[in-house]
């Protein structure tokens, strides 16, 4: 696997292999890999001949207080296990190769609609910052395929509208949440945890779990919400958001079947997010 910083380095050798007709998937993390990353690096490998992964802590989408410098950055290991897993080419540009001009000066790109509420609500311009440098890293591989997970369920449909909306030549392909064993889904931020924190972390899946049994079997959306947020409160959480929307974000209607519940919520000082799709009664 190549590890490039620099973008005509990372311009020449991905003309190559477009010059010997070999197709582009498109991974973009932003580091510290673990097994949901690779899921995307699996999928990118079916569905193009070479991938490409990118490493970039974007600092467009934190806010103020937020954990950028924090993030782990984990460069040794990240190489090793995408070499593992058939990743052709990693860039991993550093913020003046990106932004030479400096974040303020840097033109942005924003998805009205989608991006508000949910984690967009709760992080103001993140789903910009996210837009933004998705755009540029779109541009800078022209990728056939790009793989995003569904963990990030609010990110995938942000990315969908601004792909359908500036008409982008990229297929953007979802890929399902990857769990540890317990049911907590994969995160970087998991990392964060202390142990007492990462034995209840895995209670924001079930909350999702039971709330979706409970929706099926037909109670009402309101108080099932309101009772989930109390189940989270107890369990040490402090949820952000817990919502019941349709698949496609939209407002739940009378005529919605399929939805989607997401959440997010801290732990101490981290934020885990996860979502759970079900088919509404009729
Ligand atoms: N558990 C997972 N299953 C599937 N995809 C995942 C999972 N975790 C992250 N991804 C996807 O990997 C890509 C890169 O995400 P990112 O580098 O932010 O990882 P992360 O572990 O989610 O980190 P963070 O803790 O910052 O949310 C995104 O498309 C994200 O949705
Ligand atoms: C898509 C992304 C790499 C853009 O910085 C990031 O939001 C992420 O890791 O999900
Ligand atoms: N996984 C989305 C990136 C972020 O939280 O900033």
């Amino acid at each position: 696997m190549h590890t490039l910083h620099e973008i005509p380095a990372l311009r020449e050798r991905l003309a190559a292999h477009r010059r010997a007709g070999r197709t582009i998937g498109l991974v973009p993390t932003m580091g510290n890999l673990h097994d949901g990353h690779l899921a995307l690096v699996d999928e990118a490998r079916r569905r193009a001949d070479v991938v490409v992964a990118t490493i970039f802590v974007n600092p467009m989408q934190f806010g103020p207080g937020e954990d950028l410098d924090a993030y782990p950055r984990t460069l040794a290991e990240d190489q090793a296990r995408l070499e593992a897993a058939g990743c052709e080419l990693l860039f991993a540009p550093d913020e003046a190769t990106l932004y030479p001009r400096g974040l303020a000066a840097q033109t942005r790109v924003s998805v009205p609609e989608v991006s508000e509420g949910l984690c967009g609500g709760a992080r103001p311009g993140h789903f910009d910052g996210v837009a933004t440098i998705v755009t540029m890293l779109f541009n800078l591989v022209q990728p056939d395929v790009a793989c995003f997970g569904e963990k990030d369920y609010q990110q995938l449909a942000v990315i969908r509208r601004l792909v359908s909306d500036l008409h982008l030549p990229v297929e953007v392909v979802g890929v399902p949440i990857v769990r540890a064993a317990d049911g907590l889904a994969l995160s970087s931020r998991n990392g964060y945890l202390s142990e007492a924190q990462r034995a209840v972390a895995p209670r924001l899946q079930q909350t999702l779990v039971e709330l979706r049994q409970a929706l099926q079997a037909g109670e009402a959306p309101a108080p099932t919400l309101a009772a989930g947020l109390s189940r989270l409160r107890e369990a040490g959480f402090a949820p952000d958001y817990l919502e019941l929307r349709a698949a496609d974000l939209g407002p739940v209607v009378e005529t919605t079947r399929e939805a989607v519940l997401l959440v997010a919520a801290r732990l101490g000082p981290t934020r885990l997010i996860d979502n759970l799709s079900l088919t509404l009664p009729r």
